[in-house]
């Protein structure tokens, strides 16, 4: 963990679709997020915010500008080194947890451990579900779980190869407020104990106060909220 220095995002520009139909969808965004941070990122519908965590992830490469993690760069890779990068260094939560339906909670945090490069030092499956107070449902299926329950596994699942960025979209989308505030909560205290620059996209303006800052995307531009 010593060796990181979290996530950087350097004059990025995206442009999508093509001719007539192209779309700035990122212009010019700096970004830096430090280990321990969490970053909200708010802003209108198609404001760019997905295609924020796409190249921060590693899973789009901007036209213009470098996104480092760690202080290595990732535009200049392969497609392979890049999902190798994506794979052991980039943790993903999405809006509605995207667990697999025939798995349990400690299954889908095995399933990550087998499949991961890193196992020697990634975390314990058990241990991680109950950081995340789950393993009392260590052995329920998603249809299971409620919403909120569900979004903990997911975080769950995407610490287990300790990440040095963690990417979540919309992670209170189908939740009530109280069930936001306490999966933001889990996510800033797992953000600080496991060292992991986070991004979280949000339209949530109740769970702010669990992040250390905003910032806004309005047209593919960043400005600090
Ligand atoms: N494949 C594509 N081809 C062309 N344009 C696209 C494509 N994907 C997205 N766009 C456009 O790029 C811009 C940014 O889209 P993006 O999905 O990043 O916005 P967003 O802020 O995540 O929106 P939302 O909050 O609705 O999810 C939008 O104008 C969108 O219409």
């Amino acid at each position: 963990m010593n060796d990181r220095t979290g996530l950087a995002l350097s004059g990025v520009t995206v442009r999508l679709g093509d001719g007539d139909a192209m779309v700035t969808a990122l212009d010019d965004v700096n970004l830096t997020v430090a280990p321990g941070e969490l970053v909200a990122v708010v802003g209108p519908s198609g404001a760019g915010k997905s295609s924020l965590l796409a190249v921060a992830g590693a899973l789009t490469v901007p036209e213009k500008g470098t996104v480092g993690v760690d202080g290595r760069d990732l535009t200049g890779m392969s497609v392979k080194q890049r999902a190798a990068y994506r794979r052991d260094h980039i943790g993903f939560v999405f809006q509605s947890g995207n667990l697999i339906p025939a798995l349990t909670s400690l299954e889908q945090l095995r399933l990550v451990a087998k499949l991961s490069n890193r196992r020697a030092d990634g975390r314990d499956p058990a241990e991680l579900l109950a950081d995340v107070g789950m393993a009392h449902k260590a052995d329920r299926r998603p249809h299971q779980l409620s919403g909120g329950e569900r979004q903990r596994v997911g975080i769950a699942r995407a610490l287990m190869g300790r990440p040095s960025v963690l990417l979540v979209d919309e992670p209170t989308a189908a939740l009530d407020r109280a069930r936001s505030h306490d999966v933001v909560q889990l996510l800033a205290r797992e953000t600080k104990e496991s060292g992991v620059a986070t991004v979280m996209v949000t339209h949530d303006h109740a769970v702010l106060e669990h992040c250390d800052r905003m910032v806004e995307m309005i047209d593919g531009r960043l400005s600090a909220g």
